[in-house]
């Protein structure tokens, strides 16, 4: 449906924002209804079918929680569970209103708001309905972020990539969990990207490279003189970041002395540079990283809960790969592609036995495993068809987190044809090519072994 033909509600106790609401919208649709009293929103319904309504997060008259906006989004619901509803919230209530979205919201915008990107919320929320202008079960948009080299079709990857869609233009402060090459790194360049900072400097501490020693010069920076070796003034990561967004990596590695003088740093918004007792105000966004169990750090108070909530704001898991097959596929293509490139080689094919044991291996260092065993493969394969020889996993990478008790279902549906092959394939692998072995640990005789192989093409 196209804006001119829409019929929107705002519903918002603050009558500064009805006003803007109403200037804004009245030459973009084709009518506006404003309504300050929420308690009025189902008589509203009942007299009138609107295709997008605007609710705000939090009536001072009402229940006065914050997340009353909560309740009218489920009562709306009640009455219409098509109902094209975006909310509007305030900068520290973002992490409610990504509830609001598992609670049936369409999108939010975030007060003070910037026009045109209000109208292309709700632009795209118009588009979603049929012409006709009744809601359907609201399909969710494929994001990509192929801009930032960061790919996935996988469920779980859509729902990181609405995430970042939808906190990065926020001042949330955003924890990002993961294993290992999951990605961290490069969700946070997402967000800072995509944030109202994207042309201020974004600054990367890897706190699991500081030590005790250095955390606070390095963090806090350091006046000259202040220890042996400052020889000059220099600023930390924090004032470098000034304006734009901090990443702190790695924020489960740090002593609970460090924790502190974080937390102090984060509250005050100020840092106070070693050898000086001049406090230096500072305006960062804080996006932190880590693959540590930070939650189970703070059940044993080796990790401190307040900070957690400074940080977490907003919080975002990266899957682990191996829970994400058609993923591996994806991101194989996209390597081999991208390293033939670079290696001067023609794009390579992957054969079907191979991309099967990429799938089904447990990639305990998932995305940055991936990426160097096709690098390696690109390099050394004899012609532009990748085997599976061509990639080698050594016991350390075999034996991955969830390797062995845990191993995970792929996604999607399950053949037993499928799983047969896989399982030859692995136990091939497991020796090394040797058939006897394999049957042997198989249960079945050479020749059956060998029929299978046939029958499996391979
Ligand atoms: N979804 C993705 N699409 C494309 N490349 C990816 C994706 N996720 C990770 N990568 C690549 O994998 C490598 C590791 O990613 P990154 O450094 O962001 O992971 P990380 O979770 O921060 O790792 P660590 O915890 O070890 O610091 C990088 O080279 C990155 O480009």
């Amino acid at each position: 449906m196209v804006p001119k033909k829409a019929r929107v509600l705002v519903i918002d106790d603050d009558t500064d924002v009805l006003f803007a609401m109403r200037m804004l919208l009245k030459t973009e649709v084709q009518e506006v209804v404003t309504e300050k009293n929420p308690e009025l929103l189902l008589s509203l319904l009942s007299k009138q079918r609107f295709d997008v309504i605007f609710l705000d997060m939090n009536y001072k008259s009402t229940l006065g929680s914050g997340n009353e906006g909560l309740y009218w989004l489920g009562r709306i619901r009640e009455k219409d569970p098509t109902a094209t509803v975006i909310m509007i919230t305030a900068h520290g209530e973002v992490s409610t209103a990504v509830r609001s979205l598992k609670a049936g919201a369409t999108d939010f915008v975030v007060k003070p708001w910037h026009n045109a990107q209000l109208l292309e919320t709700l632009t795209a929320a118009l588009e979603q309905l049929p012409a006709g202008g009744k809601a359907a079960p609201a399909p969710r948009r494929p994001a990509s972020f192929a801009e930032f080299d960061l790919l996935g079709q996988s469920e779980a990857m859509q729902e990181v990539f609405h995430k970042i869609e939808k906190v990065a233009p926020t001042e949330a402060n955003v924890l990002l969990l993961g294993e290992n090459g999951t990605g961290k790194e490069l969700v946070a360049k997402a967000l800072h990207q995509r944030s109202f900072r994207a042309a201020k400097p974004f600054v990367t501490a890897d706190l699991a490279a500081m030590s005790e020693g250095i955390f606070e010069s390095e963090l806090f920076g350091h006046k000259k003189g202040s220890f042996t070796d400052a020889r000059e003034d220099r600023a930390g990561r924090f004032e470098a970041a000034s304006g734009g967004t901090l990443f702190l990596d790695e924020i489960g590695n740090i002593s609970l002395a460090q924790q502190a003088k974080l937390l102090t740093a984060l509250q005050n918004r100020q840092v106070i540079p070693l050898g000086s007792n001049q406090p230096v105000p500072v305006d960062i966004r804080l996006i932190s990283a880590t693959n540590a169990p930070l939650y189970e750090l703070a059940a044993r108070s080796a990790f401190r809960k307040d900070l957690i909530y400074r940080l977490n704001t907003v919080e975002i898991t990266l899957p682990p790969l191996r829970t994400r097959a058609d993923d591996v596929l994806l991101l194989a293509r996209h390597f081999a592609g991208l390293y033939a490139a670079r290696n001067r080689k023609p794009a390579p094919t992957f054969e079907e036995a191979t991309l099967l044991k990429l799938r089904h291996h447990s990639w305990p260092g998932n995305v940055r495993e991936l990426q160097h065993a096709v690098e390696r493969a690109v390099i050394m394969a004899e012609g532009d068809v990748l085997r599976p020889q061509d990639f080698h996993f050594s016991a350390m990478e075999t034996a991955g987190p969830e390797a062995g008790s845990q191993w995970q279902l792929p996604e999607g549906p399950l053949q037993l044809q499928e799983v047969e092959k896989t399982t030859i394939l692995r136990v091939i692998e497991r020796h090394n090519g040797n058939i006897t072995k394999a049957a042997k640990e198989l249960g079945i005789t050479r020749t059956a072994l060998y029929r299978r192989l046939e029958k499996h093409d391979l």
